[in-house]
């Protein structure tokens, strides 16, 4: 009903108008840039020419279908765009109230830039290949790249263009997730290491893993170790260290057997944090570019610490076993952050995390390429959906560890006991405790890559994480109410196993604890798959990724 004299309607009637589909012409060399709000759906179909997002080719005449996404659509010949508004007015299943934006299709924000740092970034994808072939003739190891920056410069948009373009043509990279912040392939509150031998998924960004069910683009497996804290600079990098080790040695051992990935190399996404200039950063950096010995560090957006990098890094021998062999040098570059890379805010970020640990239980209830593939209707909802299963547990045996640090953000230490961690009244980071010798430092790399040779303890992080310096402890019954909305891990370790090996342990899956009932003793969880869990030690994500309410009603 209208207003009298003001033609406004009361809200309640309110009809959100679908905006008819928009054509977009792009030159050569630029790019459309959208941004798109959690809960609407926008759909975009190449019509001519070749297009890439984030260097994955669209396929033409395919509708794909964005929520909740900032990106851009890059072509280096032209082509035209056909970009329209998916089903809007009805409330999504995540309870998130579609926001149509006023841009082409509801985007946000949509533009079309003529200056993109494309090339540059392309020129990098070409010398890794020369690198790449180098190594494929003389047995030596392909590059190992590290992506450094402030958080938002498009590190991680890096990464993808050039996993993608190395798939293209037929390399196989190894992508390591350094930041918890956010997951690849997996949620966030853990590291990982994924190795890429097909495409990348337009819509999903990395693509998806087995655990989220069936795909039109084939699964990628991630190997997933758990660090629940936003920050790796927690407890003086004490925690980060190891686990990244432990990452360090997994990919090591993986491209000690696979040919192929060994000549193509690793590709590292590093946390904004790292950039920052923090105290601990660049021990955490040096700790990075040791144990993954790396051979070329890019930085991006940030001409301090490229400066730094260069004095610290540039032309030195890399950490690498081979490098006093083939004469292995690290080369530091700079390269320009592309004027399209969005400053996520806080609200952003939560939500990315949430739907990440939402589609991890629930699948992806947006029409996805093979949906609309697979349906006559173009505006097929089905997606891909899964099922959990919930059940109820007895709290008491559970066996559940939780990370006893005190975070930067959570200076509220609550539950720390040195004697349940055997590690007499100090908690100081390894090597200030009067009682660790300076030999067992093991997770302090060596302040410059191959000027100070490895010890090798640092690539045995069974040793590095003797269970002294661990600060995990058993969570003891009654069940703490703070369990209910956060995630589990369940990693590959025994139930009797202990912290050091719980830690040092790859991850199997997560648990969601939908309740608690402190009084009976029983927690209900989400898990994604059906049956009796397996009897494993269990790593609490209480502090990150923090709280997600509502994934259950
Ligand atoms: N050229 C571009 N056009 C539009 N959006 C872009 C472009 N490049 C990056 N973005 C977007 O900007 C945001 C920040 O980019 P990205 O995630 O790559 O940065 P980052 O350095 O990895 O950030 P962080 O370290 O905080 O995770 C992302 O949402 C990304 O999709």
């Amino acid at each position: 009903m209208s207003l009298p004299g003001l033609e406004l309607t009361q809200p309640s009637e309110r009809v959100l108008a679908v905006a008819p589909p928009s054509q977009i012409a792009l030159k050569a060399g630029s790019e459309w840039r959208f941004e798109v709000a959690f809960g609407h759906i926008v759909r975009v179909k190449l019509l001519t020419g070749t297009a890439e997002l984030f260097g994955t080719e669209l396929a033409e005449s395919q509708t794909y279908t964005f929520s909740g996404t900032k990106a851009a659509i890059y072509t280096w010949y032209g082509c035209e765009l056909e970009v329209s508004a998916g089903d809007t007015g009805t409330v999504t299943s995540d309870g998130v109230t579609p926001v149509a934006g006023h841009g082409a299709g509801g985007c946000q924000s949509e533009y079309t830039a003529e200056e993109t740092p494309m090339i540059e970034y392309a020129n990098l994808h070409f010398a890794l290949e020369t690198m790449r072939q180098e190594a494929q003739g003389s047995g030596k190891d392909g590059p190992r790249v590290l992506l450094l920056g402030p958080d938002d410069a498009g590190k991680t948009s890096l990464a993808k263009i050039l996993t993608a373009y190395a798939t293209k043509v037929g390399r196989q990279p190894l992508v390591v997730n350094l930041d918890p912040t956010e997951g690849i392939l997996s949620v966030p509150g853990t590291l990982t290491a994924t190795a890429f031998r097909t495409m990348l998924d337009i819509e999903d960004g990395w693509g998806s893993s087995p655990m989220s069910g069936p795909s039109p683009v084939p699964v990628k497996l991630p190997l997933v170790y758990s660090y629940p804290l936003a920050n790796p600079l927690d407890a003086e990098g004490s925690v980060y260290r190891p686990i990244v080790s432990r990452l360090a040695l997994s990919v090591t051992g993986r491209l000690a057997e696979d040919e192929e990935g060994r000549e193509t190399g690793i590709i590292v996404d590093a946390p904004g944090i790292l950039s920052s200039g923090k105290p601990g950063s660049l021990e955490l950096i040096n700790h990075i570019v040791t144990e993954f010995a790396i051979t070329t560090i890019v930085v991006l957006g940030s001409e301090r610490l490229y400066s730094t990098m260069v004095k610290q890094y540039d032309n030195k021998p890399s950490a690498s076993a081979s490098a006093t062999i083939f004469d292995e040098r690290i080369s530091v570059l700079k390269l320009s952050k592309s004027g399209g890379c969005v400053d996520r805010d806080d609200a952003f970020r939560k939500a990315t995390r949430e739907s990440q640990i939402r589609s991890y239980f629930f699948g992806n209830p947006m029409p996805t390429t093979a949906s609309a593939a697979l349906s006559l209707s173009a505006s097929s909802t089905s997606g891909v959906t899964l099922s959990p299963h919930a059940q109820v547990m007895d709290f008491a045996s559970l066996s559940i560890f939780n990370y006893t640090v005190v975070s930067a953000e959570d200076e509220d230490e609550d539950e720390y006991d040195p004697s349940t961690l055997g590690m007499g009244g100090s908690f100081l980071p390894p090597g200030k405790d009067d009682s660790t010798p300076q030999h067992s430092e093991p997770d302090r790399a060596a302040p410059l890559p191959g000027i100070i040779g490895l010890s090798n303890d640092v690539h045995n992080p069974s040793t590095s994480n003797s269970s002294s310096n661990v600060p995990l402890k058993k969570v003891l019954p009654p069940a703490p109410s703070a369990l209910a909305n956060t995630l589990i891990a369940v990693t590959h370790a025994s139930t009797t196993a202990p912290p050091a090996q719980v830690c040092d342990a790859s991850i199997m899956g997560f648990l969601y604890v939908a309740d608690v009932d402190a009084e009976k003793g029983k927690i209900r969880v989400l898990a994604p798959v059906g049956g009796r869990l397996p009897p494993r030690a269990m790593i609490w994500a209480r502090r990150w990724p923090t709280e997600v309410v509502g994934l259950v009603g």
